[in-house]
């Protein structure tokens, strides 16, 4: 069974001026999905529907099987969030914060310790994790945003642009944490417009333009409807946005 099911979603601001249209994609276990398009092209705004932070004008969203009305503790318990700007609480520590992720997941104690051990490590941050977040660097924040995701290792993320304000090797380690989830199982949906380091990441990718699904499939797939076989996930998408234009 897919992870995350979008069928058919229309949604937007307000009722009469929807901005996503009859969106339809899967993630399955042990995918990670590209969501990519311009500017205002509705990933932010599809996001907020998976999220339930926005209700649908039509359409269904189901994680795990589970739609947010009919179970939402189960809906929300089955994924985490990274943001495209952090939002910490200014007053709690690093460590703080991971616990509070933790907790909020039901992380058995020890299981926590061990994995915020080793996404301290992993993300460079092991001197800071005492620091109030509101002495971090900007790229620090982003830091502590993903390692509250990683954390909780529900079968879904939904990551929102994650690579701005990350130091090449926060990037590489993101990178290699999110396969190392993926290979165990966990689903990842991933925003970004930095193409050229998503294209080799993800299993699949879902192309929106003006709040449409304009291609999908793997790269192969999108290449072929956009003509491009064989070529760069960057001169795909170019080709796609253009003939939608
Ligand atoms: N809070 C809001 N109120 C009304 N309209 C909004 C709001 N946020 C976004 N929109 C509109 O919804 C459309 C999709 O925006 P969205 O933020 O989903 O795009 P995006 O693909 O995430 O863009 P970006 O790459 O710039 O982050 C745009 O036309 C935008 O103007």
């Amino acid at each position: 069974m897919p992870v995350l099911q979008v069928e058919e979603l229309s949604g937007g601001y307000s009722l009469g001026r929807p901005v996503l249209h009859d969106i339809t994609f899967e993630v399955k276990p042990g995918e990670m999905v590209g969501l990519i398009g311009l500017n205002g092209a509705g990933k932010s705004t599809t996001m907020k529907h998976i999220l339930g932070l926005m209700t649908p004008h039509r359409g269904e969203i189901l994680i795990s099987g589970n739609s947010r009305n009919e179970a939402p503790e189960i809906y929300q318990s089955q994924l985490a969030f990274v943001p495209e700007s952090p939002l910490l609480y200014e007053e709690l520590t690093v460590w703080e914060h991971l616990e509070f992720a933790a907790r909020a997941y039901g992380v058995e104690p020890e299981a926590y310790r061990e994995r915020a051990d080793r996404l301290l490590k992993l993300f460079h941050m092991e001197e800071k994790a005492d620091s109030l977040s509101a002495h971090l660097s900007k790229g620090m924040k982003q830091k502590v945003m993903i390692m509250c995701a990683f954390v909780a290792r529900p079968p879904l993320y939904v990551i929102d642009e994650p690579f701005l304000g990350l130091d090449p090797l926060g990037i590489r380690s993101l990178l290699d944490f999110m396969l190392e989830m993926k290979q165990g199982g966990a689903s990842i949906l991933l925003s970004s417009h930095i193409l050229s380091t998503i294209e080799n990441y993800c299993d699949r990718f879902i192309v929106l333009h003006r709040g449409k699904v304009l291609a999908q499939g793997t790269l192969a797939d999108i290449g072929g409807q956009a003509q491009a076989s064989g070529a760069s996930l960057e001169q795909i998408f170019y080709a796609l946005v253009k003939d939608g234009e």
